[in-house]
Order: structure tokens, then sequence, then C-alpha cells
């Protein structure tokens, strides 16, 4: 098994009301930066936290490298992980938290400097963490997990606050980090977020797996469904036509057509066929926000 491959094999927990992870099944490889998505309460955190060993499944297993956590010879330089917005002492410097994890692991206080530097606070290392914006925070929560320069990354909601610009350097940092042959895996509940960091990604609803594959892959399959919205005073006579000539036709609220399976010359042409006047007549492609709700709806019962 390649180091630092993350199997996740039938993984399930079960809270008392609430099946959190259902039966979920998938890999992580390294040199590549996975995004495992979901919408609020699918289930990433209680994954993450079973793969970490901090919470106990109630069936299946995850391995890091063939390991389960609890088994990892080393796991502080094996596995670096942000669970929740770093939190650290309001009134220590950035440089002093890492300082402290550094002696609870048993690391040289060099390697504060170090990740500090590694993510951009070395100039802040000194000032008081109170003092830090969201952005330096979530820093200096990626230089903690780098301390024991672990060979596997697992963040979740880094990104939760940033700005584009604080996306971009995370882009960056996370992309340099898989590069150097880790494996990164990063929870969002954000698609747009994940097109910008991740290679991969794993997407789950209802603590269920929905689709796992590149990111090119899985957006590609999704972003196809294009519609013409067309509007006219005669839109009965022209859903007729439309019909006839093989495509779905759908009325919205406000009386327009949605029409799939063919294109907007194809609607035109049924227009002119039927003898309607248009009022508009465009091509939506989904926004992926949208299309990866749809693609989790049903699934995602609000709990
Ligand atoms: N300790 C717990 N006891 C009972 N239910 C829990 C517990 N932890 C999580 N849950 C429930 O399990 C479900 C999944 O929660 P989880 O936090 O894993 O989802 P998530 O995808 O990380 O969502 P979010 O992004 O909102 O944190 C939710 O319904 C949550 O309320």
């Amino acid at each position: 098994m390649s180091d630092g491959q993350i199997v996740v094999s039938g993984l399930t927990k079960q809270y008392k009301n609430v099946r959190a992870v259902d039966d979920l099944s998938f890999t992580v490889e390294p040199g590549r930066v996975t995004g495992f998505l979901g919408p609020n309460g699918a289930g990433k955190t209680t994954t993450l936290r079973m793969v970490l060993n901090l919470v106990t499944p109630t069936a299946g297993a995850a391995t890091i490298g063939g390991r389960r956590y609890a088994d990892l010879h080393d796991p502080l330089r094996t596995v670096g992980a942000i669970l929740e917005a770093s939190a650290a002492h309001k009134g220590r410097t950035g440089r002093n938290h890492l300082r402290v994890i550094c002696a609870a692991a048993g690391l040289p206080d060099s390697r504060a400097d170090e990740v500090l530097e590694l993510v951009g606070l070395a100039p802040a290392g000194s000032r008081k963490f109170k003092g830090y914006s969201l952005g330096m925070r979530q820093r200096l929560g990626i230089a903690a997990a780098m301390l024991g320069d672990p060979r596997v990354l697992i963040l979740d909601e880094p990104a939760n606050g940033l700005d584009p610009e604080g996306i971009r350097w995370m882009r960056d940092l996370l992309r340099r980090l898989a590069g150097e042959g880790r494996t990164v895996l990063v929870s969002s509940h954000l698609l747009s977020e994940m097109q910008l960091l991740a290679d991969d990604v794993v997407i789950i609803a209802a603590g269920r797996l929905v689709r796992q594959g590149t990111v090119d892959d899985v957006m590609g399959s999704m972003s196809t469904q294009a519609r013409v919205r067309v509007r006219s005073p005669q839109a009965e006579a022209l859903g007729a036509e439309l019909k006839r000539a093989g495509a779905t036709v759908a009325t919205d609220a406000d009386g327009a057509l949605l029409v799939t399976r063919v294109e907007a010359p194809a609607v035109g042409a049924a227009a002119l066929r039927a003898g309607v006047e248009l009022h508009e007549l465009v091509t939506e492609r989904p926004d992926l926000e949208h299309v990866f709700l749809e693609l989790t709806q049903g699934k995602a019962t609000i709990r």
C-alpha cells in the first residue's frame, strides 16, 4: 500500500438518532489535493474525526498508509490536522503558541520558526494571537499542523472566512505540499472553493458517498445540463412544437419555458415553425454551486 494513502472503508457512525456517516468508502491519494465536499451536516467532520481516531466508528475503518491512526508509529509526524479554526491562548504570540506544541510533541523549538516561514507568518510571529486576523489564524493553524513535517495533512474547512486572496494563498500552499508528495485532504461545503483548491473531490451528503473523481471529471459531468429559457405569449403552442422536436419542457413560476435536451438554435427553429413570437431566448448554464446543491439535495435532510 502506498505511503500516505488514506483508505476509508464502510465507515459508519450512528449517534443516538442520527446516522452521521453511513457506510462510506473512498480513497485519498498522495501527491494530490483532495476536496472533501458536502453540505452542512453531511458528516464531513465526523468522518475526519474517525480517520484521526477522535471518534470511534460504529462500523468500518479508516487507514493511513495501511494503518489505523491508533496504530501509527509516530502519528504527529505522519498526520497533521486542523479540525477547527485555530484557537490559541489570546495573550500568547504566534511563535510561542507553536513552541508550546513543539515542547509537548518533542520537536525542537526551531520548527516553530520554520513553519512560520512556510505559511508566511514570520513577520507576525512575535505578535499576540488576539491581534491576528482570521486569515492569520488560519495560517497559524496550518503552521501548527505542519510542525511534525507530516506526510498527510487533513484540514476541516480551512478556507472558512478567507477572502479570495487568502484562498489563492491557501491553494498555492496546499498545491506545493501535495507537489512534495504529501496527501492533502481538505473539507468544505463550498464547491466553488474546491474548484480552486482541489485536484480530486469526494462528495458526500447525509453521510453517504455521492461522487468521487477528479475535479475536472466531476465538474464536467455536472455542468453539462445546460437549459434554454424561452418566453413567448404563445407558450403552449411553442411547448408543443418543442416536444415534437424531442425537447423536455417545463414551465417556471413566471410562465417561461425551461427547455432541455435541445440547444438554443433548435428552440428558435421550433418557434419559427410554430409561428410564435419570442420575448426571451437564453441559454442558462447552471452555476456549479447550484448543481452541487441539486446533486446533494434530497439526501441532505436538514439535521
Ligand atoms: N457528538 C454528536 N452527537 C450527536 N450527533 C452528532 C454528533 N456529532 C455530529 N452529530 C450529527 O451528525 C451529523 C453530521 O455532523 P458533521 O459535523 O459530521 O457534519 P459536517 O458535514 O461536518 O457539517 P458541518 O460542516 O456543518 O460541520 C449532524 O447531523 C450532526 O448533528
